[in-house]
């Protein structure tokens, strides 16, 4: 039995751990006083370090305790196992990495500032491996709200709220919910639209996201993810693309002018659209320089074009797929000698992959149909007849 519409769950706003709570606390009085002044982000991170070290005496304690303690999030891989990445997300993985660690270093004065409130040093309690965890925390587990701003804490995005106990809901790509603080009842509520059924387990969806951005963001992979998809980044279509093509600069140009060299996919339905609209403005002959507007607007131009761009999109199939069964090769090596901790990490890395395989496998025949089928006589396992 469905449950559309009934209320999943409500939170009361007492419960809700936001930027409120933290300047509400002891440490509220070491914010206002900081300058320039912190984060709503560094906010909460510095408030969930300090709050885990206190352990039982502190109120969040029953909610710190069943929070994971290390994260299956690109930012705790190790550079080998980020070199299993596909490459867009791989970039993108390393960037993040950066930005934490960059922010825990640039946070670090004001952690120094926190020192009358514990005994122990704050450079034992205040470490990377502390605000990697909480940083995950908070990017895992927040809900969003927003808030109004405020003097304190600099002007980026105050809309962070941590949800105890909301928060143990998982992710599903296939259910509908709304959620959102109401104003009347005070409350974080979240309403099941579509998918929830009676005495099945309750999922929500975090968004309309492909696996490589819930890897990025949440640390994990849904299988059969209608969303799923595999990236062509720009590099490999450079690989696969005629040198001796004297508008190619000009072809590329024109096409980032445009929005189409990024987001060029395929997925189980085949090379997506804004791919074979970049592959056929690329198969352009000089003289064809008119049809280049009209192109991009989905026109296709000539049947030997098209089947340039086909052939093309196969070259950077084998391409995906080669590179898929690679990483695959060297993630299994990686696991004869993994810890727990690696161990966990591969396993969402390589359940990516295979999802990637999977989607590959069938983008493969929808290609294979796009060419035009040889008469049957000439197919494989016919015998011409001669008549
Ligand atoms: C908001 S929490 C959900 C509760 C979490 N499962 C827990 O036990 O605390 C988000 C995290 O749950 C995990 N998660 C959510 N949906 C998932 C899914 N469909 N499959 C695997 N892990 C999922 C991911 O680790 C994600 O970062």
């Amino acid at each position: 039995m469905q449950l559309a519409g009934n209320i999943l769950i409500s939170l009361p706003e007492t419960c809700l751990l936001t930027t409120s709570t933290v300047l509400k606390s002891y440490m509220g009085e070491y914010i206002k006083r900081w300058k320039p002044p912190v984060s709503p982000l560094q906010a909460l991170c510095s408030f969930l370090i300090a709050e885990r070290h206190h352990a039982a005496a502190s109120a969040w304690s029953p909610y710190i305790k069943v929070l994971p303690t290390s994260y299956t999030c690109p930012v705790y891989f190790s550079d080998d196992i980020l070199d299993l990445l596909p490459w867009g997300v791989r970039k993108k993985a390393s960037g993040q990495k950066e930005r934490v660690r960059e922010l825990y270093l640039y946070s670090r004065p004001f952690f120094s500032s926190l020192q009358p409130l514990f005994s122990l040093p704050v450079e034992d309690l205040f470490t990377y491996d502390a605000f990697r965890w909480a940083w995950c925390s908070v990017n895992t587990r927040t809900v969003y709200m927003e808030h109004a701003q405020s003097d304190c804490l600099s002007r980026e995005g105050n809309d962070y709220a941590l949800a105890p106990y909301l928060d143990l809901l998982n992710h599903s790509p296939n259910v509908q919910v709304e959620a959102g603080f109401n104003k009347v009842s005070r409350c974080y509520e979240i309403r099941s639209i579509q998918g929830c059924r009676r005495f099945q387990q309750a999922f929500i969806c975090y968004g309309p996201h492909d696996n490589q951005r819930l890897l990025l963001e949440y640390g994990f992979v849904a299988p059969g993810n209608l969303h799923r998809v595999v990236y062509v980044d720009v590099g490999a279509l450079m690989l696969c693309l005629h040198k001796g093509d004297k508008q190619l600069q000009q072809k590329l140009l024109f096409l980032e002018e445009n929005g189409f060299l990024s987001d060029l996919t395929f997925g189980a339905d085949g090379p997506s659209w804004r791919l074979m609209t970049a592959l056929r403005l690329l198969s352009l002959r000089p003289e064809q320089h008119a049809s280049w507007k009209s192109v991009l607007l989905g026109a296709a131009v000539s049947q030997d074009r098209e089947e340039w761009c086909v052939h093309k999109a196969q070259t950077l199939w084998q391409r995906l797929s080669d590179d898929a069964t690679d990483a695959l090769k060297k993630l299994a090596e990686l696991t004869d000698s993994a810890d727990q901790a690696r161990m966990e990490q591969l396993v969402v890395v390589e359940s990516l992959r295979r999802e990637e395989q999977e989607i590959l496998e069938r983008a493969r025949d929808v290609l294979r149909n796009l060419l035009p089928q040889p008469p049957p006589w000439q197919q494989d396992g016919v015998q011409n007849t001669g008549r």
